[in-house]
């Protein structure tokens, strides 16, 4: 996917935009084991738009990660459909259609930054997956974006957590996968590098138009960061809510001290307050 000059996004209907889109439709999940049966997902419906931000938002166990999962392909539905960019998700995997940037980091600990940044978009760009990673140059400029230029030749121990997570993150856009599945990437960090982190996500998003599915259970980064909402209620696991956040783009720290910023986290917190169990 080519990268855009920040701020612009493709928007186009074009056929990036189908690549980038995932449709899930009356989708059911139970997960048995010992003679108990857990619901994890009932009835869930949602069409994520090419380009879009959505993150997923609730309280342990409501079946976030497991609705990332079906996704992704790497959890079978017992009922529903389930299509990204027109594929299965299991093709869609194949087809390496999607990035992954999970809770913790996951970079090899003996590989340097680049090496760690470059080693899968190197094997994808050998492939014919339907799309293209992106370039040296444009990997390089995704490097400086996030300020790591200076540590490319730095292996994972030398770096603190919140460097590591911004490997990790560029390494995610780095493969110019249509879409980015995230797994509470920034759990781990603490409050002001977390803050950092989701203003370099959305740069990253913003240059890159990659779809993203984000799952948080923190209310503010879910308002700051996404164009809509997903309100999971769990037991069973299903969405209770979805709203659409109507602030600006580019998004900026100023925007949550704004009034919009805080309406949006209350009517959130309300529906959170009102499904939980
Ligand atoms: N492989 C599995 N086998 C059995 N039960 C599972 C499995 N995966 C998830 N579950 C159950 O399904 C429900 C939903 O789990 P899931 O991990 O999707 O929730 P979550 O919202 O992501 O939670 P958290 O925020 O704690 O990560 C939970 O009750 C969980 O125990």
């Amino acid at each position: 996917m080519p990268l855009l000059p920040t701020g612009r996004r493709s928007d186009a209907p074009d056929e990036l935009s189908d690549q980038r889109s995932v449709a899930i439709s009356g989708v059911h999940k139970v997960f048995r084991s010992r003679g108990t049966a857990v619901e994890a997902l009932r009835s869930v419906d949602l069409h994520i738009r090419g380009g879009e931000f959505v993150s997923l938002l609730g309280p342990s166990g409501c079946g976030k990660s497991t609705l990332l999962r079906v996704i992704g392909g790497l959890v079978e539905p017992d009922a529903g459909i389930v299509t990204v960019g027109g594929l299965t998700p299991n093709t869609a995997r194949r087809m390496k259609r999607f990035g992954l940037v999970p809770q913790a980091s996951s970079l090899v600990p003996w590989a340097t930054v680049d090496k760690n940044v470059r080693f899968l978009s190197s094997l994808e760009s050998r492939r014919d997956v339907g799309h293209s990673a992106l370039s040296d140059d444009e990997i390089d400029d995704l490097i400086d974006t996030v300020g790591l230029s200076k540590f490319r030749n730095s292996y994972p121990h030398e770096l603190s957590g919140g460097m590591q997570q911004r490997v990790s993150l560029v390494r995610g856009f780095a493969l110019g996968a249509p879409v980015l599945l995230m797994d509470e990437p920034f759990a781990a960090l603490d409050e002001i590098t977390r803050s950092d982190m989701r203003y370099l996500l959305l740069e990253l998003w913003e240059r890159t138009g990659t779809s993203v599915v984000f799952v948080t259970h923190s209310i503010s980064e879910s308002v700051i960061l996404s164009d809509r909402v997903v309100v999971m209620a769990a037991r069973p696991g299903r969405i209770a809510a979805v709203e659409e956040i109507g602030l600006p783009r580019p998004r900026t720290p100023e925007m949550e001290d704004a009034h919009e910023f805080h309406e949006h986290a209350r009517v959130l917190r309300t529906h959170l307050k009102e499904h939980h169990s």
